[in-house]
């Protein structure tokens, strides 16, 4: 597979930003996010008005440009908020809007697996506006049929609303449509084009494309789509799906080429592990709870740790793996993403530039890594249970002699007042013994502690920790010491536990339901912004480069083991223990 960012052509370069800007947003026929519109007075309603309510709650940017802008006071008694998540579902204007979903890599792994089943979730959940349709793009010959066919295996209904399911599945499938054609092709995107505006048929059309094709065809689709398929009177908004370049030089020329087409509030690069809902609420446990935000410095944080394992290789994937490795697949990404959330200072809003500002801010303030603050690790084939577990360079697209890193562990540093010294330790890796995602944090040891002896000699032990389980079975716990009931005095480790399965009910959205309901609403908080992208890749460039050159060898580890050893040497330099081999919880 070709990986490479193709520079821009020069073909298109007579080209100018042909994407119209935005000026409004479809309603969805139930907000699924809001609680409150029930409880709104009613009241008549522009178009300017029509709203969908996004993941964070809070107004969305591109609908409230547009507020007030008719001139009408908000009706008495109504406040702003208020307003904004009031939907009247008999509105007529609301009926000459349309919404239309280009999924571009439509045959694709990540299509089938993840963006329509989303995409038919919102719609199971009614967060889909009234007029809408999903046209899946590709090379592969497929008629709407036969898109449907493929599509339909993949949809489920929420287990805990499993209402008409069958019903709502085929009347979604009646929305999805196909198109096939060429990625550089602007004849066959204007083909995509008139079957749009059929379907449009004359209403206010809104546009997303949704980029789910490999990196070196995002310029072409994006070409294309702007000269020929881009929306005429509404938005227009692409979702670039990663990897966005692969170091900052390819990644800073991919958004220089995108940007031909595109203003960068078009461009949503997503990220999925932001539309997880654990990471979702990292803020809100820090920022909306009292007893977390004055621990959250240097001051009570002994070390924080970022951990991502699979238990499963690179299966299929293999040959894109081996262009990237681990540490732009993951570390470089989702868990660097984590990191900024967490370490960042308290936005001023919730609103999506400040929050993006100050996670920038973190990103800048980051040490630049070092190879000897890093090791990396690759499986090799493994006998278990008269079971063969193939070995990463076993797979038939991946050269014998890859020394591509399937497994990294990276000890980082910020500094700024807040963190100074404190150790971001971060793991990654595939084929491990277990799939999991977790945020861990340790704190500092109890000064002159009055249990000291109860602890033996490791006090390690006896710290307080803080667990975010992203996955699987979400859970925030915080482990604490507690005296075992009885007459003597023994102490015991226990957790306060959130269990989010014991807690509630609802089942747990996808990530991609939340991220692709955000990009609808034109909410950007989730979505990486140029200059964090930069900032992020500032940080792993030098290191990739050097682990290039020097073409460092991984440490071999075996298929489903817990990874290489140097990962405990190196927690153990800064005088840290992985919280998820401590055999409490690994
Ligand atoms: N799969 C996953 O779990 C994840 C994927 N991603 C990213 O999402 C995007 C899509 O991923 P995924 O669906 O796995 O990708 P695929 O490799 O399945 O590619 C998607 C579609 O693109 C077309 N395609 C594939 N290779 C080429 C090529 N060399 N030239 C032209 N067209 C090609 C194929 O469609 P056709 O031949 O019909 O045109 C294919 O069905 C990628 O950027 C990937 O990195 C990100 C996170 C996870
Ligand atoms: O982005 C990626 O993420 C998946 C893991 O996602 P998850 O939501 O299943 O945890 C990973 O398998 C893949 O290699 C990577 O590209």
């Amino acid at each position: 597979m070709a990986t490479h960012i193709t520079p821009c052509s020069s073909s298109s370069s007579s080209s100018s930003l042909t994407f119209s800007s935005e000026f409004n947003v479809c309603k969805p026929r139930k907000c699924c996010f809001s609680k409150r519109v029930s409880q709104v007075r009613p009241r008549i309603l522009s178009r300017n008005h029509f709203q969908i309510k996004s993941s964070n709650g809070q107004p969305l940017n591109a609908v409230s440009m547009q507020d007030g802008m008719d001139g009408r006071p908000l009706a008495k008694g109504i406040k702003p908020e208020e307003e904004e998540v009031f939907f009247d579902f008999s509105d007529p204007e609301e009926v000459q809007s349309t919404l239309s979903i280009a999924v571009v890599g439509a045959s694709g792994d990540l299509a089938k697996k993840k963006i329509f089943p989303a995409l038919f979730a919102l719609y199971y959940e009614d967060c889909l506006p009234e007029n809408f349709v999903v046209f899946g793009y590709a090379r592969t010959k497929l008629t709407d049929e036969e898109l449907r066919n493929m599509i339909s295996g993949t949809l489920t209904c929420r287990i805990d609303t499993n209402e008409n399911c069958e019903a709502k599945m085929e009347q979604f499938l009646k929305r999805c449509f196909y198109h096939s054609g060429q990625y550089n092709s602007e004849e066959h995107f204007a083909e995509l084009d008139s079957k749009l505006k059929e379907k449009e048929a004359g209403k206010l059309s809104n546009r997303l494309f949704y980029l789910s094709v490999p990196p070196n065809i995002f310029v072409d689709v994006v070409r294309c789509a702007s000269l020929k398929a881009s929306s005429a009177n509404g938005w227009t908004r692409v979702i670039v799906e990663k990897p966005f370049g692969r170091d900052s030089e390819s990644s800073a020329e991919l958004t220089r080429c995108l940007k031909r087409y595109l203003t960068e509030d078009q461009i949503f690069r997503i990220d999925h592990y932001l539309g997880k809902e654990l990471v979702e609420n990292l803020s809100v446990l820090r920022f909306s709870n009292l007893v977390f935000e004055p621990l959250w410095s240097r001051n009570y944080i002994r070390n924080v740790q970022l951990i991502f394992s699979e238990d499963f290789g690179t299966e299929g994937r293999g040959g894109y793996f081996d262009h990237y490795g681990i540490i732009r697949d993951i570390m470089q990404n989702h868990l660097l993403q984590i990191l900024a959330l967490f370490a960042m200072e308290t936005p001023v809003s919730l609103d999506a530039e400040d929050i993006r500002n100050e996670k920038v801010k973190v990103l800048r303030s980051m040490k630049q890594l070092q190879l000897e603050d890093v090791i990396i690790g690759q499986y090799k084939g493994h006998n278990k249970g008269g079971r063969r577990y193939p070995g990463y360079t076993d797979d038939s697209t991946v050269p014998n002699n890859s020394i591509t890193p399937t497994f990294a562990a990276a000890a980082l540093f910020i500094n700024n007042a807040r963190w100074d010294g404190v150790p971001f330790l971060m793991k990654a890796g595939k084929a491990l013994h277990t799939r999991r995602a977790e945020i861990r944090v340790q704190f500092r040891h109890v000064p002159g502690n009055l249990y000291k002896q109860n602890f033996g000699t490791d006090l390690d032990k006896a710290t307080n920790e803080l667990v975010l389980r992203v996955q699987p079975d979400e859970a925030i716990y915080l482990k604490i010491n507690n005296k075992v009931p009885g007459l003597g005095m023994r102490l015991d480790r226990s957790d306060l536990n959130l269990l989010y399965r014991a807690r509630y009910s609802k089942e747990i959205p996808d990530a991609y339901e939340r991220l692709l309901l955000d990009a609808i609403a034109g909410e950007r908080r989730l979505f990486i912004r140029s200059d964090e992208l930069d900032a992020a890749w500032s940080l792993f460039t030098p290191l990739l480069k050097e682990l290039e050159v020097k073409k460092i060898a991984p440490e071999l580890y075996p298929y489903g083991s817990r990874g290489p050893v140097g990962a405990h040497y190196l927690a153990a330099k800064y005088n840290v223990r992985w919280g998820d081999l401590s055999g409490e919880d690994s």
